[in-house]
């Protein structure tokens, strides 16, 4: 199976998973990247079954819309049960890398209202120890140059993050992105912290104080699920 199968087919379990578990009048907490995008396209047949969503990114927001589903912000909200997103990296205590996409200050803004985190990915994502993934930093532009002096005294590589023809990546907060390459990252929720703590810090893409609960995993022969302890 090629990769893109293997995220259709677990887009589909958690549209399965949030079928069977979403209360009825419950809002649906919807993450970002093309793993997510096959889950909303497998949901969108039941979107009648769903009352609304809140989404971690104005791409998603564009996509969940155009497939009918009800979009709503986030403070009006007062509970999220399920919240559904994949990863870049993610290890066997279901801490991640995310960010790839940009949305990571969105993501983790729904994530840590939700009740459960559902991790979807190909097996591939699957790592013993995180760092591969060059690490996604999200920063306030003046801090760009201060921040990355600090991840290199970490032993990272960090790189600002550009679309193909140049011009500079802006989040959906009107941020930049640094790539840190070379982290082996030994304490993700020490290294989280630390960074977090540093000025100019909006958001490191390390999910580790607010971890994936579960994990639904496509590999050849099907779908894992692997439940997560609370630490
Ligand atoms: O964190 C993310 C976006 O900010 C994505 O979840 C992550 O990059 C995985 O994306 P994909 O499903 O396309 O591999």
């Amino acid at each position: 199976m090629t990769q893109d199968e293997l995220k259709v087919l677990v887009g589909r379990a958690a549209a399965e998973h949030v079928l069977a578990h979403l209360p009825s009048d419950a809002v649906l907490g919807v993450g970002t990247g093309s793993t997510a995008n096959c889950f909303i396209d497998a949901l969108a047949p039941h979107r009648a079954r769903i009352r609304a969503t809140v989404s971690s990114s104005t791409a998603t927001t564009t996509r969940l819309e155009a497939a009918g589903f009800t979009v709503i912000d986030l403070n009006d909200v007062e509970s999220l049960p399920i919240y559904v997103d994949g990863a870049d990296e993610i290890d066997a205590d279901g801490h991640m890398i995310k960010g790839g996409g940009g949305a990571l200050t969105r993501e983790k803004i729904v994530a840590s209202v939700a009740g459960q985190f559902v991790c979807i990915a190909d097996g591939s994502k699957r790592v013993e120890r995180l760092g591969t993934f060059p690490l996604p930093v999200e920063v306030v532009p003046l801090a760009r140059n201060a921040v990355a002096r600090r991840l290199r005294e970490c032993g990272g590589a960090p790189t600002r993050r550009l679309h193909k023809d140049g011009s500079v990546y802006v989040t959906d907060n009107g941020n930049e992105i640094l790539d840190v390459a070379g982290l082996d990252i030994v304490d993700p929720r020490g290294f989280e912290a630390r960074v977090n703590d540093w000025p100019g810090v909006v958001t490191v893409g390390l999910f580790a104080r607010r971890r994936a609960d579960l994990g639904l995993f496509a590999v050849a022969d099907g779908v894992q699920t692997v439940t997560f302890p609370r630490q």
